[in-house]
């Protein structure tokens, strides 16, 4: 049934095993040293069409072509709301042990409760555990691996991405209208109605007795097109990296935190960033976050859109179809998968 839970590590008096200490180079400044991003803040109720106002459209644009990342406010959840996701994915993490190995992930699958999967000897094991859920297309869902408590836990989830997926549809045909696109040109490749691959993943990160060497979650970018990140409420962890320097991602309660994936920045042939960040831990107190991961369907192609191609901009990736099975074997190798992509 594979290694120890990260949680039961983090209470046991054994020493720290070695593969959790990470040993790239990039590590070093794990400090509160470090600069916050100057968070580009979205108003999402302003980027709703027709009406969608021309500077926050700007803002937009601005905020996926530098940092690829923003925190979108105003986007029609209450805090309440986004406590009560919160409060389930705390609730889940604190069962016995025993109730939640009855979610636990196959060693050879991603799906359901686990710690990071091993695809590589020497692999350095990201300090969580975590809940790996489908959750769209509806019949591709593995009910088994859903909690039944807390009680509201499944109806929360399906809700909650609901949501997400709205928000998802506003924000793509934005996107395509902060570059002066055709509305449709980024949803269209998803397949029809944002026929896509949504998945959520739960993190749970201990408190770590060693936040010096070791990192909850290694430097990565999203495979996705689009992520929604709800982030913990009180404890910063994440962070995101813009010309070779670290910056804090704050924390603000009611904001989600939205980031480009890989195939996004194919898809806007570039000129959006599928930044690289990671998470770090620390000795006092846990940290959760629901990442809700927005991916076309597998058996779409993606390419860049037309009109982001001319001779001053070439096309810069190929077409790419199945991304997200290529990119876990990139990722456990410390590689970045959008390499393949690139002309
Ligand atoms: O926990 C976080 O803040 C970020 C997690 C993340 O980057 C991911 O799940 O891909
Ligand atoms: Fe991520």
């Amino acid at each position: 049934m594979g290694a120890k839970s990260v949680q039961e590590l983090s209470i046991s008096d054994q020493d720290l095993p070695q593969n959790y200490i990470y040993k790239g180079s990039d590590f070093g400044l794990l400090d509160a040293s470090l600069p916050f991003m100057e968070v580009p803040i979205i108003d999402f109720g302003l980027l709703t069409s027709p009406s969608s106002s021309i500077e926050e459209l700007e803002k937009l644009r601005s905020a996926l072509s530098s940092w690829g990342f923003f925190q979108a406010v105003n986007h029609g959840m209450e805090i309440t709301y986004l406590d009560k996701v919160r409060e389930v994915t705390e609730q889940f993490f604190a069962l016995p042990q025993e109730t939640k190995q009855k979610y636990h992930r196959e060693d050879d699958s991603t799906e359901g409760y686990g710690n990071d999967m091993i695809i590589t000897e020497n692999q350095t094991l990201d300090w969580s555990d975590r809940l790996f859920l489908t959750v769209n297309p509806q019949e591709r869902r593995q009910l088994r691996f859903w909690p039944e408590y807390p009680e509201t836990f499944r109806e929360i989830l399906n809700e909650y991405t609901m949501k997400l997926q709205v928000m998802t549809e506003v924000l793509l045909k934005a996107m395509a209208g902060s570059l002066n696109l055709e509305e449709n040109s980024f949803l269209d490749m998803f397949g029809e109605q944002l026929q896509a691959l949504i998945i959520a993943r739960f993190n749970f990160y201990p408190p770590c007795p060693r936040p010096d060497t070791v990192l909850g979650c290694k430097p990565h970018a999203d495979g996705t097109a689009l992520t929604i990140l709800l982030q913990d409420k009180e404890v910063e962890g994440l962070q995101v990296q813009k010309d070779n320097q670290w910056y804090r991602v704050p924390v603000i309660p009611e904001a989600l935190v939205i980031n480009l994936g890989d195939q996004g920045e194919i898809m806007s042939n570039g000129i959006f960033k599928s930044p690289v960040h990671r998470v770090v831990t620390n000795k006092e107190r846990e940290r959760i976050s629901l990442a809700v991961f927005f991916i076309p369907n597998s058996d779409k192609e993606i390419e860049p859109v037309n009109g982001l191609i001319d001779e001053t901009r070439p096309r810069l990736y190929k077409k790419v179809k199945d991304y997200v099975s290529i990119y876990f074997q990139y990722y456990q190798r410390g590689r970045r998968p959008i390499e393949a992509a690139i002309i």
